[in-house]
């Protein structure tokens, strides 16, 4: 019998995140145009006595290790589904998102434990009960399941998957610091008091299903870049630094403080993100190719 199962997890960019007025809830309505890339987590859950919960990697010490932290609460949610009462399990993360930095990186860590307690407990569900489970966790957390380019609409959660035609190379330039995703929504609001109701820009999801990197150059937005801004003033130098250093384009990756640079191929981003280094305007540069798989079985 199994005991043991890992998943692996990507982190994403969006490559395009349109933002619409708050809505009655709280949330946003967006086209939020999803890209996972090859930057991973694993997560390990494994058959014990009592719950518990394990980080390393990376800012692993701003993880929290107990019933919040978004593993956790996934786990939780398909044992309370399923009647198999407090989960007896062991989750251990293994780290390589940034964390706290716009790339959704505690949606993977929910949506590997989901996948990886489903396997471990032959509990069998359907993707539509899992995507509905990752939907009740987080608006990010069902793209993190099915991976590979969705347009999300609604909070980002009712995706359709995207044709993309070839292969993105990026670089993150991970800041030194994190933001609050609903700092950055707050922000965005005082800055954007009329916001228009958000539409996917046709000429990006061409550029994506041709695999045209310079027209998906052209075409990135985000809304929530002057508000990450905003709140985050620094990160104007890493963008800088990065389109001086040749990307083609340079965008805050979600709600940020991460940066996210396109380039024209892998050796032009290894260039980039030497340059990011050098500079001194971020805490590291990581090199990762697009678009990426979702949640996978790697063992067990
Ligand atoms: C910025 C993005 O990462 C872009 O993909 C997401 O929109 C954020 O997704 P997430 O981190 O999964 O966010 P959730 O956990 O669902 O919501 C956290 C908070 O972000 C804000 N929020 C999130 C999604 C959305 N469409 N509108 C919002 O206003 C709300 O204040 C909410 O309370
Ligand atoms: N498994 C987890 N990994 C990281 N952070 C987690 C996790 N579970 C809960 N958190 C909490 O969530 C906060 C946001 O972390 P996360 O790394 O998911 O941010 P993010 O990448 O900006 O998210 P997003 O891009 O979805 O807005 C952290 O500061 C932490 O307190």
């Amino acid at each position: 019998m199994t005991t043991s199962v890992t998943v692996r997890v990507p982190a994403k960019v969006n490559v395009q995140l349109a933002v619409g007025p708050a809505r009655p809830d709280g949330f946003h309505d967006l086209a939020n145009v999803f890209l996972a890339v090859g930057l991973y987590d694993e997560v390990t859950v494994t058959e014990t006595d009592a719950f518990s919960l394990t980080c390393t990697g990376p800012g692993s010490d701003q993880v929290p290790l107990d019933r919040t932290n978004l593993a956790a609460r996934a786990a939780l949610a398909l044992a309370e589904r399923h009647g198999l009462g407090d989960p007896k399990v062991r989750i251990h993360i293994a780290k390589d998102i940034p964390v706290a930095g716009g790339m959704a990186g505690g949606s993977a860590d929910a949506a590997g434990a989901l996948v990886a307690c489903d396997a471990l407990w032959g509990t069998n569900a359907s993707r539509a009960e899992l995507l509905d489970i990752c939907a009740e966790l987080g608006s990010d957390v069902p793209f993190s399941l099915v991976g590979g380019a969705a347009l999300g609409t609604g909070r980002g959660e009712r995706l359709e998957p995207l044709d993309v035609g070839g292969e993105f190379w990026w670089v993150f330039a991970v800041a030194d610091g994190g933001l609050s995703t609903p700092a950055v929504y707050r922000e965005f609001d005082r800055l954007s008091p009329d916001a228009p109701a958000p539409v996917a820009s046709p000429a990006l999801l061409d550029a994506l299903r041709t695999g045209d990197v310079a027209a998906l150059a052209a075409s990135v937005t985000n809304d929530l870049q002057p508000a990450a801004l905003s709140l985050f003033p620094s990160l104007k130098s890493t963008l800088d630094a990065g389109r001086g250093a040749g990307a083609l384009a340079a965008l805050v990756s979600g709600s940020g403080p991460t940066t996210a640079f396109l380039a024209a191929d892998e050796a032009a981003a290894r260039a980039v993100a030497s340059a990011l280094v050098a500079s001194g305007t971020c805490r590291a540069a990581r090199v990762a190719c697009s678009p990426a798989q979702g949640a996978v079985l790697i063992s067990g």
